[in-house]
């Protein structure tokens, strides 16, 4: 790995990959009811490295990280960190999601400690520090409902951080905020990183932030991997340069073939209407099943302009999907 940040390679000259789980996985199948979603999947990750995980809507991306995580049983196969079974590292692994999923109940201090063992004061000293490594130890006693969409995210990296994970699991963690926040998170994930060598694990819809993250690039089509690429740029990598974007590039292509392409989730519309909002945007999208509504961040419109009329392709999370009666 290439460093060329200073700040970060002082910080890379102490980590050695010791603070990350050596992570191996074979033959991992799995089943929800007679649906097979794993088919097979292999993969080795070296402890402290950093995997992005890319792929169709409903290819298996969540389904693997909750296998990881010990939160679904396995139907075939096997996954083992530092040699040994996964069930040993109860709390080295942890896993954060696109939501923050905080208690609103609870200050974002209590929010970061929670379940935490020790006294109140070294519980708080060490959700302190935690928020302090994110940038909120100015907000500890505030209510997460005061916070923005970026903060609380923040907050839940501070609460996997507290426990010290040796793997982290982020399922999309960015996926919900706007462009620049985006990119901050970006950075302070990589920043976080490097000082604690955990190994890390990301899904993302976003090839950019596999690109300006990742060591080693995976694309997971129909519950296999069937791309797996090293990511040999230094850090921090800027997204206009040449090397960056020839492999964003490639990796979308790689994405977009014919191939790739999964039937599920997907539905053929034409834009009728779009709401353009500071922050989200929402277009309405006429298709054979209905009007459907995308809240799409207001940037990526900007990036990538809609007109009325367009046709497009609308596709969504496959566990996102809520069904209402017509009426
Ligand atoms: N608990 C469950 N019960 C039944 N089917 C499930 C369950 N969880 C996931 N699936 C199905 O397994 C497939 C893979 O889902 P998964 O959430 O892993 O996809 P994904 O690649 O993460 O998709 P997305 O990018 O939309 O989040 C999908 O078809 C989904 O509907």
């Amino acid at each position: 790995m290439q460093i060329d940040n200073p700040e970060l390679a002082q910080v890379g000259a102490v980590r050695d990959g010791s603070g990350g789980l050596d992570v191996e996985i074979r033959g991992l199948v799995k089943y929800f009811g007679e649906r097979q979603v794993l088919h097979g999947l292999d993969l080795s990750i070296p402890a402290g490295e950093f995997v992005a995980i890319v792929g169709r809507s409903g290819c298996g991306k969540s389904t693997l990280l909750r296998q990881l995580a010990g939160l679904d049983s396995l139907s075939g196969g096997a996954i083992g960190f530092d040699g040994k079974a996964r069930e040993t590292f109860g709390d080295q692994v942890r896993i954060m999601y696109q939501e923050a999923r905080l208690l609103p109940w609870r200050t974002v201090i209590q929010n970061v400690a929670l379940g935490l063992p020790g006294s109140r004061a070294q519980v708080r000293a060490q959700a302190e520090e935690a928020l302090a490594q994110v940038g909120l130890a100015d907000r500890a006693d505030e209510w997460p409902s005061r916070l923005s969409g970026g903060q609380r995210q923040r907050v839940a990296l501070a609460r996997a951080l507290i426990h010290r994970p040796r793997l982290l699991l982020l399922d999309e963690p960015l996926g919900a905020l706007d462009a620049l926040t985006r990119i901050e998170m970006q950075r302070l994930i990589e920043q976080i990183w490097h000082q604690h060598a955990f190994t890390a694990l990301l899904v993302t819809h976003d090839v950019a932030e596999a690109v300006a993250l990742a060591d080693r690039i995976l694309l997971i089509e129909e519950g296999r991997i069937t791309f797996d690429e090293p990511v040999d740029l230094p850090r921090p990598r800027e997204h206009g340069e040449a090397r960056f974007a020839a492999l964003e590039s490639r990796v979308l292509k790689r994405l977009m073939t014919v191939d790739a392409l999964n039937p599920r989730n997907q539905l053929r519309g034409r834009v009728t209407e779009i709401v353009i909002g500071k922050v989200l945007s929402e277009v309405l999208v006429m298709t054979p099943a209905g009007v459907l509504s995308a809240a799409v961040p207001t940037s990526t419109l900007s990036e990538f302009p809609l007109e009325l009329g367009a046709d497009v392709l609308a596709v969504f999370k496959s566990n996102q999907v809520v069904l209402a009666t017509s009426d």
